[in-house]
């Protein structure tokens, strides 16, 4: 078959030395070419996992995504398209000091270069064009961002199959599965902190990835839906929190609080409000937006959103 396209993801990984702008490069073995790190997805995986996942089978180095810098297709020798898709992503000091990378049969050689001659050296012009977008935020004053992903909670028995309180109302087979399959996608973003809606599926929703990341889930009424209806919900409180904190974290609530919570993120970071916020809170269940935001001046507005389909 030559009809059907080959998925992978990558990055641009970067790291300031000496506060100068570095991206790392590949060199590969067997195609002798420069280009940057990435593979192709395994079954199952979602292309967030893949991106970080490559990255660190290639270069040893563990990062979490940053923002999307854009999707590159060209035609293989053997016909077929490939299609990958790319973020940025922050080397840490302490990823760099401990990397695996030792040259094997994939990877000749890392190498760290300045944009410039990144530029000149690269061996593909899709590659080129991936650099130039994610240069494009740099030059706009974005470099390290951190993310504030949105998650609806995963599919619920329905309301008139329970007779007990509503906040009460558990997963269904089915969503306990999409609550598995988020924690991958949502690791590879670097989540590391979990608040949730107090409502049993929200809070079960997230209990996989707590248990992943060995914290705990911290419930709030703030984000439910039965505030909400009263309300009383307090989306404002949770939002301003987490952007003072400048860390990646995860806000699980329900369908009809999403719409508040990212107006909310709007209003807290002076974005310009836009239809890209209905189609970000418009959710389907187990599904997530990531809404990335400058580390350095999160008031300068939301840099990038992002939504994720949950693969279940
Ligand atoms: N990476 C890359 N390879 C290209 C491009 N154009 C092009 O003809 N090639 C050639 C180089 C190789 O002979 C062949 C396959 O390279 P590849 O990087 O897409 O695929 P791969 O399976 O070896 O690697 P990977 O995706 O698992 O990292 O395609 C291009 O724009 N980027």
């Amino acid at each position: 078959m030559t009809d059907t396209a080959v998925y992978a993801a990558g990055g641009v990984v970067w790291r300031l030395v000496d506060g100068k702008l570095h991206v790392l490069v590949v060199h590969r073995t067997a195609y002798a070419d420069l280009t940057l790190p990435k593979g192709k997805v395994e079954p199952g995986e979602s292309l967030a996992e893949t991106a970080a996942r490559e990255i660190f089978e290639e270069t040893g180095i563990r990062v979490a995504l940053g923002v999307p810098v854009g999707v590159s297709k060209y035609r293989l020798p053997s016909k077929r398209q490939k299609i990958v898709h790319y973020w940025s992503a922050e080397a840490s000091d302490d990823a760099i000091r401990a990397s695996t990378f030792v040259p094997n049969k994939e990877i000749a050689a890392v190498e760290w270069l300045t944009p410039r001659k990144a530029l000149a050296r690269l061996s593909y012009p899709v590659d080129i064009e991936i650099l130039e977008n994610f240069l494009a935020f740099v030059d706009d004053g974005i470099l390290a961002t951190f993310p504030i992903v949105v998650l609806r909670h995963g599919k619920a028995v329905a309301r008139e199959d329970w007779s007990g309180p509503d906040a009460e109302r558990p997963l269904t087979d089915r969503g306990r599965r999409q609550a598995k399959a988020a924690v991958g996608p949502l690791r590879a973003f670097g989540v590391r902190k979990v608040i949730s809606s107090d409502a049993v599926r929200c809070a079960d929703t997230v209990a996989p990835l707590a248990k992943a990341l060995r914290t705990q889930v911290r419930t709030t009424a703030a984000l439910s839906q039965d505030a909400w209806e009263a309300g009383t919900s307090d989306p404002r409180s949770v939002i301003g929190k987490r952007i003072r904190a400048r860390k990646p974290v995860v806000l699980c609530s329900h369908g009809p609080v999403l719409p508040d919570i990212l107006s909310e993120l709007a209003l807290a970071t002076g974005t310009l409000r836009g239809s890209y916020l209905g189609s970000a809170s418009a959710l389907e269940t187990g599904a997530f937006s990531v809404v990335h935001l400058s580390a350095t001046n999160p008031g300068s507005g939301i840099v990038a959103i992002e939504t994720h389909d949950p693969k279940v």
